[in-house]
């Protein structure tokens, strides 16, 4: 089942920027997308619109049976930035909460939904923690759980390692991974520059053109989950890893 579907979308900012021109895609439902691409290629804009944070100036994005701002109204959309964004005056178990407050949920359904994300994160001893008393994995951590905690049915994800050190980002790219396999058929798309990370990650890697971006190239990568630490040391990881780099120079 198709979950989101963009056909000849373009986006043209106020300044006269063309940032994304003519994208055309379709991501079915449980999948692993990444997109790829140098910097300023129109990744987050993309992002932006499917979202339904900014709009189109042409074509057409179809996202869970209807358009972005009813796919972002039902929450059925969640977000990850590079920046955690915690509130630090508030508790973690408060931030992860934070979705369903605003939904005016019952405490009580609060509460055990804050605990059941901790648990998939790993954080279940730190939810009276401040922001302050945590790493930057932790950080990031806490941010996927108050992204999860409304079962969003896709979630995506702009750089959300991009700030943490490699082994700190590796450990998170296999905690995604179990995480997303634990999930019932929920989409993944995620942005990043690096095309380990992609290659790791994903069943499907989004080639992006320099400005105006354009997907010039879609890679499948035919690894089955679980993919296990052991697959960043096997040939077909170099030659996926290769095969992207070389598409990115095209
Ligand atoms: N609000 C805006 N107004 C004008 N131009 C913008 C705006 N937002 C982004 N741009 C421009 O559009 C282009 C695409 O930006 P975008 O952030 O989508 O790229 P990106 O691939 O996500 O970049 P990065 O990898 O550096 O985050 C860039 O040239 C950027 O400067």
């Amino acid at each position: 089942m198709e979950v989101l579907g963009l056909k000849n979308v373009s986006k043209t900012y106020r300044n006269g920027t063309v940032a994304v021109q003519e994208a055309n895609l379709s991501i079915h439902e449980g999948e692993f997308v990444s997109f790829v691409g140098p910097s300023g290629c129109g990744k987050s804009t993309i992002f932006r619109m499917a979202a339904g944070l900014s709009q189109p100036t042409a074509g057409q994005i179809d996202i869970l049976g209807g358009t972005p701002e009813q796919a972002r109204t039902s929450n059925s959309i969640s977000c990850v930035f590079q920046e955690a964004t915690l509130l630090p005056w508030v508790s973690v178990s408060e931030n992860i909460t934070l979705p369903l407050q605003l939904r005016k949920q019952p405490r009580k359904q609060q509460l055990e939904e804050a605990e059941r994300v901790l648990q998939l994160v790993g954080l279940q001893d730190y939810a009276k923690a401040l922001p302050r008393e945590l790493s930057g994995g932790m950080k990031m951590r806490v941010s996927i759980a108050r992204a999860l905690v409304a079962k969003p049915k896709i979630l995506f994800m702009d750089e959300p390692f991009g700030a943490l050190d490699e082994i700190t980002r590796q450990t998170l790219q296999e905690e995604l991974l179990t995480i997303w396999q634990k999930t019932e058929q929920m989409t993944i798309l995620f942005v990043t520059h690096n095309a380990f990370e992609a290659v790791y990650l994903s069943n499907r890697i989004m080639v992006m053109t320099p400005r105006p971006g354009r997907i010039s190239d879609e890679i499948a990568i035919n690894i089955p989950y679980p993919r296990g630490e052991q697959f960043r040391a096997h040939s077909d990881f170099s030659n996926y890893v290769r095969q992207v780099s070389e598409s990115l120079r095209h």
